[in-house]
């Protein structure tokens, strides 16, 4: 059986009808580590959003997650979410509730009924983040890096067989970037595979992986010294 979580071959990534990257092929087995990088506009996010359903796949083959992108309906979209985590630069908590209701709107939102169970699940992904104390705060009263913990733990919420990160730590400072990406290596040495988007090569330095690069409307793999 194959081992790829994620497999793209021949594909063209679009937005409306500009050709943004062509003939992508990639994989990606479970348990990796994967960076994408890429100057601004070469093509990450598109690449991304085609990943979890939110550019349609009009040439090539993709699964992910056992998912069938070309074939992908958008009544499916919502359970190829909920087996992938999505974490955005932007956070994207709601603002009007607290961190706890945050998390419980989502479960909630993906069939989840038992109290106990919710509040189980609740504490377990706020304590893999280091967060299990601020459950009652609003996202305002909490850092960027705490907003983005809190972010990651939504993403973990599902146990997601892959966890897309766009620019994680794109709004945060050096340390505070170095402490998103201690959580995130944590959680992928724990078995979470992990496609990340940065800009950061300090962050690829310091935690060097296999790495995707777009250029000039292609993907391809860099070996370390050439990032
Ligand atoms: N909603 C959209 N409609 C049309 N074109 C878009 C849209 N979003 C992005 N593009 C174009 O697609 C190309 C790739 O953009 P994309 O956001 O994927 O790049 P990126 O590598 O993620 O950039 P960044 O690092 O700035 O986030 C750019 O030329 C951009 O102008």
């Amino acid at each position: 059986m194959s081992n790829h979580v994620l497999s793209l071959s021949d594909v063209d990534i679009f937005q409306m009808d500009n050709l943004i990257l062509k003939d992508v092929n990639l994989n990606i087995d479970k348990g990796e580590f994967v960076y994408l990088i890429g100057k601004t506009g070469s093509g990450k996010s598109s690449l991304m959003k085609t990943l979890y359903g939110d550019i349609p796949l009009k040439k090539g083959k993709g699964s992910i997650v056992d998912f069938d992108l070309a074939r992908l309906r958008e009544s499916e979209i919502p359970y190829l979410r909920r087996k992938l985590g999505v974490v955005f630069q932007d956070f994207k908590l709601l603002t009007d509730r607290t961190i706890q209701d945050n998390l419980k709107f989502v479960l909630k939102a993906t069939g989840w009924k038992n109290k106990t169970e919710m509040q189980d699940r609740i504490d377990t992904v706020l304590d893999k983040v280091g967060m299990k104390t601020k459950g009652f705060k609003y996202p305002h009263e909490l850092s960027g890096g705490e907003q983005q913990r809190v972010a990651i733990a939504r993403a973990l919420l599902n146990d997601p067989e892959l966890i897309i990160a766009d620019e994680p730590t794109g709004n945060l400072d050096p340390q505070t970037s170095v402490e998103i990406m201690e959580v995130l290596q944590t959680i992928n040495k724990n078995g979470n595979t992990i496609l990340m988007a940065t800009h950061d090569y300090a962050l690829i330095l310091k935690y060097p992986s296999k790495t995707l690069k777009c250029d000039d409307g292609e993907v391809f793999e860099v070996v370390q010294k050439t990032v």
